[in-house]
């Protein structure tokens, strides 16, 4: 439950959970790395365990985890709630396995892995699951170098096929209609750090035969985890972000989204300053930044006017369908909001009491998002413990900025 009251202060900036997961396979498939301030929650250690499972070693030392030395990919993988650990395992177990099961929680379970593993069978290996090839999978042989083209309905199915081809030899991926793109640059990223080639000729990725050598990975702040503690401060007061580097996450498009909305935000070397403003509606393409779409959705009920966000199909394949579950928790606090395929239009009053019991649905960005309400009113938050999922510290952060945050 968070209750009416101001946050002012400051806290670290959390460690981006995209950039642990890469940077922990990539690292476990090179002979041994170190990763710096990674990020440890449900679903970056979906992503250790899964390495662990295949050989790597994993070890925490200090701020760091040290892994390296992966194998063989082989027998019964939980992803938990991790669509980014179950995707980018899919390829790689038909790079580098041996009869592997594939499987998570009853929301991973929901989730579409058609396309990828349409492609995945194309390259050679077996893969069976069941309705849109949704988890539990079964993947046997083995993929072979080869070019696929691939729908980037999710941009995490690219992804996979980037992180597994350059261990089975030359080839291409050409993609159609890419969602999320700012997540394969993270990915590639991290692949240029780890010595993989990929090169980049428009829609398509020519990958070449390479061996993982990363080394060390400093792991940047998450900017998604970022938009709670903006949207914290131009709701409830002041609130200081400390550390924050920049990377290639689109998310940090945050700052100026919340800009556009009249908020008063400002990016100062590591620093970003919150601070309680009047907002107006805006038009947001969501395309780019699905992750987004529930801070700005919160925040479009604290502005005035209309706020549409477009082009968000995608979010419908998320932890929850989160156009449904945004629409319903907003209506449930008394916004006017109308949603479409792919689309939500809210129609803010400006700042008023939120009061209400929200239904995160187990689904962590839900549960982050309207909290920041609750600091305008009453707002008890069902399931709220799944902010593990990303972002472990997320209600004692708020606690810590002043928030009258309680159980129950
Ligand atoms: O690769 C990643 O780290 C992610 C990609 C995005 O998913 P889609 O590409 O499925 O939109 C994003 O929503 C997810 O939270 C993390
Ligand atoms: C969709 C998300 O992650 P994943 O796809 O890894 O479950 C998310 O964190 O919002």
């Amino acid at each position: 439950m968070v209750r009416k009251s101001e946050v002012n202060g400051e806290v670290k900036a959390p460690p981006s959970k995209s950039y642990t997961h890469r940077a922990l396979f990539a690292g476990a498939l090179s002979r041994r790395a170190r990763i710096y301030s990674p990020l440890i929650s449900d679903d970056t250690l979906a992503t250790a365990f899964s390495c662990k499972k295949s050989g790597s070693i994993f070890l925490r030392k200090g701020d760091a985890a040290i892994v390296g030395g992966l194998r063989k990919f082989g027998g019964y993988y939980n992803c938990m709630n991790s669509g980014t650990t179950l995707r980018i395992l899919i390829s790689l177990a038909a790079a580098l396995g041996d009869h592997s099961i594939l499987d998570g929680d009853e929301s991973l379970r929901n989730r579409p892995n058609k396309e990828l593993c349409e492609a995945v069978k194309k390259l050679g290996a077996e893969v069976i699951g069941g309705e849109e090839f949704k988890a539990p999978l079964k993947i046997r042989g083995r993929i072979k170098a080869g070019e696929v083209e691939i729908s980037g309905k999710s941009s995490q199915f690219v992804t996979s096929l980037l992180f597994a081809l350059p261990l089975v030899g030359d080839s291409v991926v050409r993609v159609r209609d890419l969602k999320s793109k700012p997540y394969v640059d993270v990915t590639l990223h991290v692949l240029e750090e780890s010595n993989v080639k990929v090169e980049v000729e428009g829609n398509e990725y020519h990958v070449y035969d390479s061996e993982y050598k990363l080394r060390e990975f400093q792991v940047p702040p998450d900017f998604s985890s970022i938009s709670y503690l903006i949207a914290a401060g131009v709701v409830g007061g002041k609130v200081s972000i400390k550390n924050v580097v920049d990377s290639r996450q689109g998310d940090k498009v945050i700052v100026d989204l919340v800009r556009e909305m009249g908020g008063r935000v400002e990016w100062r070397n590591d620093e970003i300053v919150a601070e309680k403003s009047e907002l107006e509606g805006i038009e947001f393409d969501a395309s780019n930044n699905p992750d987004l779409v529930p801070t700005i959705a919160v925040l479009a009920a604290v502005a005035k006017g209309k706020t549409r966000i477009y082009n968000a199909e995608h979010l419908r394949l998320k932890e929850t369908d989160r156009i449904t579950t945004i629409c319903e928790n907003l209506r449930r606090l008394g916004v006017d909001v109308k949603c479409g395929e792919g689309e939500i239009v809210v129609e803010g009053k400006g700042f008023r009491e939120f009061k209400g019991v929200v239904d995160s649905f187990g689904d962590h960005r839900i549960a982050m998002a309207f909290s920041v309400l609750g600091l305008l009113g009453e707002v008890r938050i069902l399931k709220a413990e799944c902010v593990s999922v990303s972002y472990p510290k997320f209600f004692q952060d708020l606690k810590k900025l002043g928030a009258d945050v309680n159980a129950g």
